[in-house]
């Protein structure tokens, strides 16, 4: 056997710019411990409390950075080889189960529910080995009408996708592509209107059940699947509903219009029971690992989301490029690869791109072996998700005598079968959701459980393509990334509170560079504090004029900003979105992770489980696209997060004001450079919340800030500045 580089089925390669990113990042945090030698040396008289306060600040954002530093110092990049791979795996290449969530038919319209099933269906990888498996917590009759929609659909899709090659398999995807290009080929060209009329028509009975609410009777009489219904009460009380949709064993319907057969596909709503907590996500990947290892038991499982189709039919063979390599295959138990979205947007606005973790920093924990598991796009070797430890005798199997098992009963019995797996009462005193499977009780299950296989001696690897592998919706308005920012944020530090919060557990068994990438995540939310201390006290100070001292912060605030500003540009940013990417990373730290230590509190000595806010995927009408397009800030509604940011927006401004007023009328005299830098925050401050003051006073559309909030928050920004000028 060959051995080495030109063997292996993946190539990694360094970052290249590590040395000077590493001379950079050090100089910096030299500049940081001389502000924090500086803080602890002036210490004045008069306003002790608010230096030291700024001192703590400093110090816990100086930590913060450095936590940072651990994902940018030492970033890996990898290549796969699936030439190599066909040549040597074609004919025993391993089955693949694929797992697409959704729940809520409202918010995850079918439609993009099955765009995203089509896609996977549709992956250049033997059909006969792939199995799909729709998991719909909402347990809707009109999702399960779509999906059985899309099973006539694929008939025509998938051999179509492989006729021409298609690029991306999302048929709505696709469908948009060809706006830009015109198809030359004739036989292409005829096939394509065929299956665009199919398309069509589909999406138009889906959408007409959408707007009725219900499934024609018609449909339903014909296909039996529906009277599992009769038992469901609500979305929280129904029985298990359990179809498989498509299956080689049902001779009748499992063969697409070429005679080929088609992947599995399988329809679960597990069951739910108002007595029992269902653990959101978590509780149904859970129910689908058992599910699946009854119908395919495949060794390698795709866990997507709804809202992200595959953009690349070649990611299966990519994904396995990784777990077959001969060399060091054995010991991966998950690839992910980023999220990306494709309704962003020129310039960002409201920063979902998240590129600083998907094209850096998830880079950076591979460098310590081990990606953080981020929720979707992301194949997991069953075993590891399994709860199974790593040991250096575990080796790769791919073609064991237990997947022939699995087909052995006849469908329906099969069926009878996996629905008992997926009642509520199946978990209870088990170690499912504990050490087994998905685990329970975190805002982010994703995080969670990528820690707990990484602690049983597994690695990860993130896998970045050059053509993107998934493409996704992100958020369209300010308050859906608030408030998903704040579960990321709050679930992000409940783990530091649970048996697997990576300070002690992970302590020995991860090492220091990848226990200090996690704190990254864990402790995001706490920066609000400094942040908040930040964006209060220097502005308040200005209205009393005492100089706080700032020139050592330019080196570390300028080298950091024009450090996120190259990677930015880097990811293939503009500069605007860097500006955009600031003011968001702003209002989270102001709003979104404020809430979300508030409801860590709260929790704390009261209600003890959060729930799980579902993000909105459409965009509900066209002014508020339009406005989207014209990447204006929509508002539109009243809620506690605007108020904060509407307050504190104000608060600068009215400092600034006041400070230019006194200083027109001469009373008092810039004191150098001290009081010239404190005018230049608050400055900075009012120029970034520019769409706020926009949103209070300047817009008459439906997006702008409702007028409760310009009253309340004028009244609350006043008080707090004549409060402050009277008490000091
Ligand atoms: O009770 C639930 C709640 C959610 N979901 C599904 O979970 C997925 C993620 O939910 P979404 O509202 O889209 O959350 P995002 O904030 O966009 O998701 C990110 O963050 C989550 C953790 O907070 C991860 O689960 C996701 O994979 C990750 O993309 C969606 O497919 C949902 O349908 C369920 O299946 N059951
Ligand atoms: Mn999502």
């Amino acid at each position: 056997m060959e051995s080495g580089e030109d063997y292996s089925l993946f190539e990694t390669r360094k970052d290249k710019g590590r040395h000077i990113r590493r001379i950079y990042a050090i100089s910096l945090f030299v500049a940081i411990c001389f502000i924090w030698a500086y803080r602890l040396s002036h210490i004045p008289a008069y306003g002790k409390w608010a230096w030291l306060g700024l001192f703590a600040a400093e110090l816990w954002s100086g930590f913060y950075w450095l936590f940072g530093q651990a994902l940018r110092w030492n970033m890996l990049f990898r290549k796969t080889f699936i030439n190599r791979l066909s040549e040597r795996y074609e004919n025993s290449l391993p089955r693949v189960d694929m797992f697409v969530f959704t729940a809520d038919p409202i918010i995850e319209p079918p439609m993009m529910v099955i765009n995203t099933v089509l896609s996977v269906m549709a992956y250049d990888y033997p059909a006969e080995k792939l199995s799909v498996y729709l998991s719909d917590d909402a347990g809707s009759d009109i999702t399960f009408y779509a999906l059985l929609e899309a099973s006539t659909f694929a008939k025509h899709w998938v051999p179509f996708c492989k006729r021409f090659k298609v690029e991306p398999r999302s048929p709505a995807a696709y469908f948009n592509t060809l706006v830009s290009t015109n198809s030359h080929d004739h036989n292409h060209a005829k096939d394509l209107d065929a299956i665009k009329k199919l398309y069509v028509d589909m999406k138009r009975r889906i959408e007409d059940a959408v707007k009725l609410g219900g499934v024609p009777s018609e449909a339903r009489s014909k296909h039996n699947g529906f009277s599992q219904w009769d038992s469901y009460y609500s979305r929280h009380d129904h029985d298990t509903i359990l179809q498989i949709l498509l299956h080689e064993r049902n001779p009748h319907n499992s063969k697409d219009v070429d005679g080929f057969v088609l992947p599995t596909l399988v329809y679960m709503a597990r069951e739910k029971r108002p007595q029992y907590h269902h653990n959101y996500k978590a509780g149904a990947i859970n129910s689908l690992l058992r599910v699946s290892s009854r119908i395919s038991n495949a060794k390698i499982i795709l866990i997507i989301d709804c809202d992200m189709y595959s953009n690349h039919s070649q990611s299966v063979r990519d994904a396995l490029c990784f777990f077959m390599d001969e060399e060091k295959g054995q010991e991966i138990a998950f690839v992910q690869f980023p999220q990306n979205f494709e309704n962003l947007g020129k310039n960002d606005l409201y920063g979902n791109a998240i590129s600083a973790t998907v094209e850096v920093e998830l880079h950076g924990a591979d460098g310590y072996g081990g990606p953080l598991f981020i929720g979707t796009c992301c194949f997991h070797r069953r075993d590891a998700l399994c709860g199974k430890k790593f040991n250096c005798q575990y080796k790769n199997e791919w073609n064991d005598e237990n997947e022939k098992e699995v087909v052995k009963a006849n469908l329906h019995e099969l069926e009878v079968e996996s629905k008992a797996l997926a009642s509520c009462s199946y978990e209870e005193n088990t170690l499912w959701g504990k050490e087994i499977g998905a685990i329970y009780g975190c805002l982010v299950e994703d995080v969670i459980t990528g820690l707990w296989i990484h602690s049983q001696g597994w690695k990860s690897i993130y896998y970045n393509p050059p053509r993107k592998a998934f493409f996704g919706i992100a958020p369209t308005n300010l308050l859906h990334t608030l408030v998903q920012q704040k579960r990321w944020g709050e679930g992000d530090f409940q783990i530091l509170f649970t048996e697997y919060s990576p300070t002690w557990y992970g302590e020995g068994k991860i090492n220091l560079g990848l226990l200090m990438g996690y704190w990254r995540f864990n402790y995001s939310a706490t920066t609000c504090l400094p942040i908040l201390y930040y964006s209060f006290i220097p502005s308040l100070y200005l209205l009393k004029a005492i100089p706080l001292w700032f020139i050592p912060f330019a080196y570390v605030i300028l080298g950091e900003s024009s450090s996120t500003l190259i990677e930015g540009l880097i990811s293939g940013g503009t500069i605007k979105g860097w500006w955009n990417d600031l003011r968001m990373w702003l209002y989270i730290r102001t709003s979104a992770y404020l809430f979300a230590l508030i409801d860590i509190v709260w929790k704390f000595f009261g209600r003890s489980y959060s729930s799980f806010a579902v993000t909105t995927k459409i965009v509900e009408d066209d002014d508020v696209s339009q406005r989207y397009k014209n990447e204006v800030m929509e508002f539109g509604t009243s809620s506690p997060f605007f108020t904060v940011l509407a307050t504190l927006a104000l608060l600068h401004l009215f400092c600034l004001l006041a400070t230019i007023k006194e200083l027109v009328l001469c009373k008092v005299a810039l004191t150098g450079e001290k009081m010239a830098l404190q005018v230049l925050l608050c400055g900075f401050l009012v120029l970034i919340n520019f769409p706020i003051y926009q949103g209070l006073f300047l817009r008459k559309d439906k997006g702008r800030l409702p007028s409760s909030h310009t009253i309340k928050s004028t009244t609350l920004a006043l008080s707090a500045c004549i409060f402050f000028k009277i008490w000091n």
